[in-house]
């Protein structure tokens, strides 16, 4: 990984040069515009030589990863087609390494990582659809960038408040963006997104400015490890700016409905007052519910960001925390969340890999 990382784009263009040619029927599996998925593929390999020796979270982590594949119809047959164009790139820009001992090596990694995905993938055939189909039900826009979209899965949508999914819409086929849970699951079924349109972000924009009520989006299978630990009684340290108050508003909904009576405080940042789009929301919840405080910070006039700004009311070692909104919030969030006394297993949030490609 270290020979190709430094000419990774060379390496993730040749390969999906080599698969498109070797096997053309591939192609229509992938999106017309393969900027983003080009980025993932190697955020992938990333992640799994960052893990090698955690087989725990690497095993997780592919798991997912195969299941979340059934969506693009991705088959068993399909992954040693993969497997031999991904070692011809990597035999290619790692030439100066590359020998018999380390492609065999390569082989073995790719059979062990392919082989779990596709029996992840199996195992979930048996109890889940590969996609929802969802009805935008309501579209409400907060400011002229931030959207609240509320759809109705066609089949039963089991999650965890916490968690996101993925969503493709009809304008950009084959184009997944990841999305949080803006609410706890509900007994009517319905789930809803907050989506902010960011610029040149395709799924982001069609979903503010194009998707209306009647339209059908596709859901992927909900992901994700930031939910609640019901076991334990510790307060909640909640972090979100931006759209990241979403999943936040859902941890703390399910906190609710468990009835129980932990301290949950809530960090809400924005740049303006005016990026607050969700804080009447907010407000709402520490109105009814004596053991939740939530405190808005806005960078203009606090003149610091979100993170120095939670450990200045630190304290936090007793809290479990939890993190979610722009990539750099997450790493320096999670800075100041350690030297505030919590220990790294008990910050919670999701990764930032998958961040960097979400929302757009
Ligand atoms: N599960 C998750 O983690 C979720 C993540 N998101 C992500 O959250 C982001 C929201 O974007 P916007 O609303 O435009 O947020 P934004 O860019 O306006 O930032 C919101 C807040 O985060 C803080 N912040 C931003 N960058 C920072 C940095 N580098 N270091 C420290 N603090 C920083 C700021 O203080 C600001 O108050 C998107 O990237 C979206 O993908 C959204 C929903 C869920």
């Amino acid at each position: 990984m270290a020979e190709v990382t430094p000419v990774a784009d060379k390496v993730t263009s040749y390969f999906y040069a080599l698969l498109f040619v070797r096997h053309p029927d591939l192609r229509s599996l992938f999106p017309a515009a393969m900027d983003t998925q080009r980025d993932r593929l190697l955020r992938a390999l990333l992640t799994a030589a960052e893990h090698i020796d955690n087989t725990d979270v690497l095993v997780d982590y592919l798991q997912n990863l195969g299941r979340g594949h059934r969506k693009y119809g991705t088959r068993p047959e399909h992954y040693p087609a993969v497997g031999e164009c991904l070692i011809g790139a990597l035999s290619k820009y790692a030439a100066g390494v590359w020998n018999e001992e380390m492609e065999a090596a390569w082989v073995r990694t790719y059979t062990t990582i392919s082989q779990i995905m596709i029996d992840a993938a199996a195992a979930d055939e048996l109890r889940s659809p590969a996609w929802w189909y969802a009805e935008v039900v309501t579209h409400e826009l907060r400011t002229p960038e931030i959207a609240v979209v509320t759809v109705r899965p066609d089949q039963p949508y089991p999650f965890l408040a916490g968690q996101y999914t993925s969503v493709e819409t009809p304008w950009w086929p084959r184009i997944w963006r990841h999305y949080s849970f803006a609410s706890a699951p509900r007994s009517d079924g319905l789930l809803s997104f907050h989506v902010k349109a960011v610029p040149a972000g395709w799924v982001s924009n069609a979903l503010v400015h194009r998707a209306r009520p009647g339209d059908i989006i596709r859901l992927g299978p909900p992901a994700g490890s930031m939910t609640v630990d019901h076991t334990t009684d510790s307060g909640l340290l909640c972090v979100g700016g931006g759209t990241g108050i979403a999943p936040i508003k859902a941890l703390v909904e399910d906190v609710a409905e468990h009835g129980e009576r932990r301290p949950v405080e809530v960090f809400y940042g924005a740049r303006t007052d005016h990026d607050l789009y969700d804080i009447d929301t907010m407000l709402r919840l520490q109105q009814t519910h004596p053991w939740l405080s939530v405190r808005a910070i806005i960078d203009q006039q606090a003149h610091q960001q979100l993170p120095d700004a939670v450990r200045a009311y630190g304290p936090w070692n007793e809290y479990d925390a939890y993190l979610s909104g722009p990539p750099g919030m997450i790493r320096s969030g999670v800075d100041a969340l350690r030297d505030s006394g919590i220990p790294s297993d008990r910050i919670r949030h999701d990764s930032v890999e998958e961040l960097v490609s979400a929302g757009n």
